[in-house]
Parts: structure tokens; sequence; C-alpha cells
């Protein structure tokens, strides 16, 4: 009788980028329940240097690095990874996963995350059709966003929508999942910049000890 050995569990990395301008509790809570769902080793949260398609915030990304940082804490399982602020020039995610990648080998499974409103815009992205080489795409629900896809992104998309992370992880890249995990929490890094412009409160919005670094270092006044 030939015995198959069972096949060996594959590195699960998820990598969620963001301005983080400030990071706020709906990142980081996303970032455990999807770690939770898709049972990965880790998340790497990826704060970009140079945003693509938007203002160039007003915050340096070593500020908003360090405010990650104190952010995650010890939390288990999510990782403050400023790699991109060694890159000069727009922080293009393709670039990113295209190192991680290199850096885990072609069996790990690699997935990039959204929320939806960016997932709006995936198709605008620079070389989108190559971000499904390297990983694949994981999109959170986001309250308040539920507008119809783009006619380029459900092209861009065709085929590759799985049902569930088992379907997802059958191979390394390539795949899309949709997931609505279970805190959806209307907070956005906008709303916490405008009340702190206003002289308002944003405890329990963000880490206390993000909120330290904003009042010690003066941010967003
Ligand atoms: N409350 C949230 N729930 C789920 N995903 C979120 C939430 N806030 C942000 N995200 C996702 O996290 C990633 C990084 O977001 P980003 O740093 O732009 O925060 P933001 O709150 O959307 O900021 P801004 O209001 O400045 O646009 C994006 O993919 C975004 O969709
Ligand atoms: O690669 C691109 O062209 C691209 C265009 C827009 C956004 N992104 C990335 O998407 C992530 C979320 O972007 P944002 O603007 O919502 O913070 C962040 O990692 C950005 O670098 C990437």
């Amino acid at each position: 009788m030939v015995m198959s050995a069972a096949e060996p569990r594959h590195a699960r990395v998820a990598m969620l980028g963001g301005t983080f301008d400030p990071v706020h509790l709906g990142h980081l809570r996303s970032a455990v329940e999807l770690c939770e769902a898709l049972t990965l080793d880790r998340v790497l949260m990826v704060p970009a240097h140079v945003p693509p398609h938007r203002e160039a915030p007003g915050v340096s990304a070593a500020d908003r690095l360090a405010m990650l940082e104190a952010g995650i804490g010890d939390t288990p399982g999510l990782v403050a990874d400023g790699r991109e602020l060694q890159r000069e020039g727009p922080s293009y995610s393709v670039d990113t996963l295209a190192e991680l990648r290199a850096e885990l080998g072609d069996s790990a499974r690699l997935v990039m995350t959204v929320g939806h409103d960016a997932f709006l815009k995936l198709a605008e992205w620079h070389a989108p059709e190559r971000l499904f080489e390297f990983a694949h795409i994981v999109v959170i629900e986001r309250p308040g966003y539920t507008a119809a896809l783009p006619r380029a992104l459900e092209t861009l998309l065709g085929g590759r929508e799985v049902q569930s992370p088992e379907a997802l992880f059958s191979r390394p890249a390539g795949g899309l999942l949709r997931l609505a995990l279970p805190s959806r929490m209307a907070i956005s890094a906008t709303g916490v910049r405008q009340r702190l412009q206003d002289g308002r409160s944003i405890r329990y919005l963000v880490p206390e000890k993000v909120e330290s670094i904003i009042q010690a270092r003066n941010l967003y006044r």
C-alpha cells in the first residue's frame, strides 16, 4: 500500500496596508478578527510611505509608524511593518507584495486585505492585475460602503471569487474572498482628524497610547 504524506500546512500571512493617519480601533479590531477568521500566522500592518492616489498626509510616515507600533503593542499576531518607508516614490502595493512573496517563498499563502472603500478603487491601482500574481485579496465589509462594483473592477475580478477560507487557501495566490467580520466599526481616520481639529475627544476611537503620542507630538492641530 502506498502511503500519501499529509499536505504540510503552508504559512498564512496577510498584509493590511494603510495610510494609518492615524491608526484607529477600526483597523486594529479588523486585523485581530481577520487573523482569527483566516487562522493566519500574522497580519503585517504596513504604513504607506507615499500613499498613491490621495493627498500627502499632514503627519510624517515616521510618526504614523510610531503610532502604529504603539497601537499594536504586544497584540498576538499583529506586526507593524515599516518596509515601505525604505522605498522612495509612490508606495505601490504590487511592489510590497512582490517583496513579501520573494521572502515567503512560492507555497506560502499570501493575502492582501483591503476595506470595501479601498476595494472599490482597486482597478485604478498601479498594475492591478499583477496583485493576483502574488497574493489573494480579502475584502472586509465596512459600515457605510455598499456601492456596486465599477465595471472595470468586475472585469479584473472575473471568476476569482471564492466563498470560504478553505477554498482560498487551496492555492498560494489569485483568489478573492469577501468577509463580514463580527465587529464592524464605523471609525475612520478622517473622523479622528476632524475631531482633533475641532478640539473634541477621540477617547475609545484610538488606543490610549496612540492618543498619548498625538498629544505629546502635537499632531493634527
Ligand atoms: N473601520 C474600518 N473597518 C474596516 N476596514 C477599515 C476601517 N478603517 C479603515 N479600514 C481599511 O483599512 C485600510 C487602511 O485604511 P486607512 O489608513 O486609509 O484608514 P481610513 O480610516 O480609511 O482613513 P481616511 O479616513 O484617512 O481615508 C483600508 O483598506 C481601509 O479600507
Ligand atoms: O498600489 C497602488 O496603486 C495603490 C493605490 C491606492 C492605495 N493603495 C494601498 O492601499 C492601502 C489603503 O490605502 P488608503 O489610501 O485607503 O490608506 C495602502 O496600503 C495603499 O498604499 C495602493
